[in-house]
């Protein structure tokens, strides 16, 4: 390869996917570190004394964001307290060895790290999850309780935002999946740096704008230990076609995912389209679009044995469990009834009606 094009003198070792420039290794680290910065304060993500807990999953890119906001942190004196939060959703081959490498990051930046379970906070595993549903939807549920129970670990730790590892070619992807879907109401916020202000702890993506393939590079030539592989359980569909498509895209023209942010960031939701309105769950009192949180009715559904309960449209939900009140109503007006739907029912006829789901 040529000379760094920075012209430091130094041979260059690689070529940036995001710019085209061919850069050693110095000069690489200096720009990726750079624009990061750049990103945090012309967002103004981080005011001093904050305490900051890094969505740390073991994979690259939170592995890399909490690498960079400690070197970050101290060299340009942010002042920000940085730990480490991680969720353990269950998944055995897969988040136990990631959440290894995690306390060896914990260990190494020395952060520390509060590690929250699935069968902790909600009583399922997701392997139990996957049992009883099956590889085809258990994504909605890994994503709805990860959500929440990301902002439980905060509340708890008292932290003042969340920093999570998102990227420019996931919030890319989001646009495109969100456009194809026609999904105005994510469309309109998935671009947001800065999420949640005002309705609970503030989420914040510092790698919004930096290229997947770059954080990828900067592991390596850095030597950081993440964890690599992918999840053992079906991957969400839907987001495969968008990652496809977008991989394709940038093969032709690597700025398509820059372009795409962009655009993204540029829209304006027309005013006649209705937007939903953010409140607190009746049950749980998490932030929720509707009476009932999500994970409060995926949940529901996981405890009385319907577990597509909350798969799809909420008027589904509430078709499903008419349903199924009617056939308890039936069995228990009926001691011979074979057919009885509480056989399969984990929590059977002592289920509180005070604690059924209201919409
Ligand atoms: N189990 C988890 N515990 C804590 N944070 C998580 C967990 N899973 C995901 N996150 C956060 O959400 C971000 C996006 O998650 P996603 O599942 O898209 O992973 P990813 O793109 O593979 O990122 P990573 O390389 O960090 O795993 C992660 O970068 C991380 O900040």
């Amino acid at each position: 390869m040529s000379s760094c094009s920075t012209k430091c003198g130094k041979k260059a070792v690689l070529k940036r996917p995001k710019t085209g420039d061919v850069l050693c290794k110095e000069c690489f680290f200096e720009a990726f570190e750079t624009e990061i910065h750049f990103t945090i304060t012309r967002a103004k993500l981080f005011k001093a004394g904050m305490t900051v807990a890094v969505a740390a999953s073991g994979g690259k890119d939170s592995t890399v964001l909490a690498y960079i906001l400690k070197i970050l942190n101290e060299r340009f004196n942010y002042d920000l307290r940085l730990v480490l939060l991680s969720i353990d959703e269950g998944i055995t081959g897969y988040r136990d060895d990631s959440l290894d490498t995690v306390k060896r990051n914990r260990d190494d930046y020395d952060m520390p790290l509060t590690i929250l379970s699935y069968k902790d906070l909600y009583g399922w595993t997701m392997d139990e999850i996957v049992a009883e549903i099956g590889r085809k939807n258990n994504c909605t549920f890994c994503g709805v309780f990860r959500r929440q129970a990301l902002d439980r670990g905060a509340a708890l730790l008292k932290v003042d935002c969340i920093a999570t590892g998102h990227n420019a070619d996931d919030i890319a992807e989001t646009v495109l999946m969100n456009i194809l879907r026609g999904d105005l109401a994510r469309l309109n916020r998935c671009t947001s740096i800065i999420t949640g202000h005002g309705d609970g702890i503030a989420r914040v993506k510092p790698l919004k704008y930096t290229y997947e393939k770059e954080i990828v590079m900067y592991a390596y030539f850095k030597q950081l230990v993440y964890f690599s592989t992918e999840c053992i359980f079906a991957p969400n569909a839907y987001r495969g076609h968008a990652r496809v498509l977008l991989k394709d895209m940038e093969k032709i023209d690597p700025a398509v995912i820059m372009n795409i942010i962009h655009s993204g960031e540029s829209l304006t939701v027309n005013e006649e389209v209705n937007m939903p309105t953010l409140t607190k769950c009746s049950r749980c009192n998490h932030v929720s679009s509707q009476t009932v949180c999500k994970a409060c009715v995926l949940l529901e559904g996981l405890n009385r044995g319907l577990p597509k309960l909350g798969i799809g449209k909420s008027s589904k939900a509430k078709k499903m469990i008419a349903e199924h009140d009617k056939k308890k109503y039936e069995c228990s007006s009926s001691a011979e009834n074979k057919q009885c739907i509480c056989k399969n029912d984990p929590v059977g006829n002592s289920i509180d009606r005070k604690n059924d789901v209201t919409w």
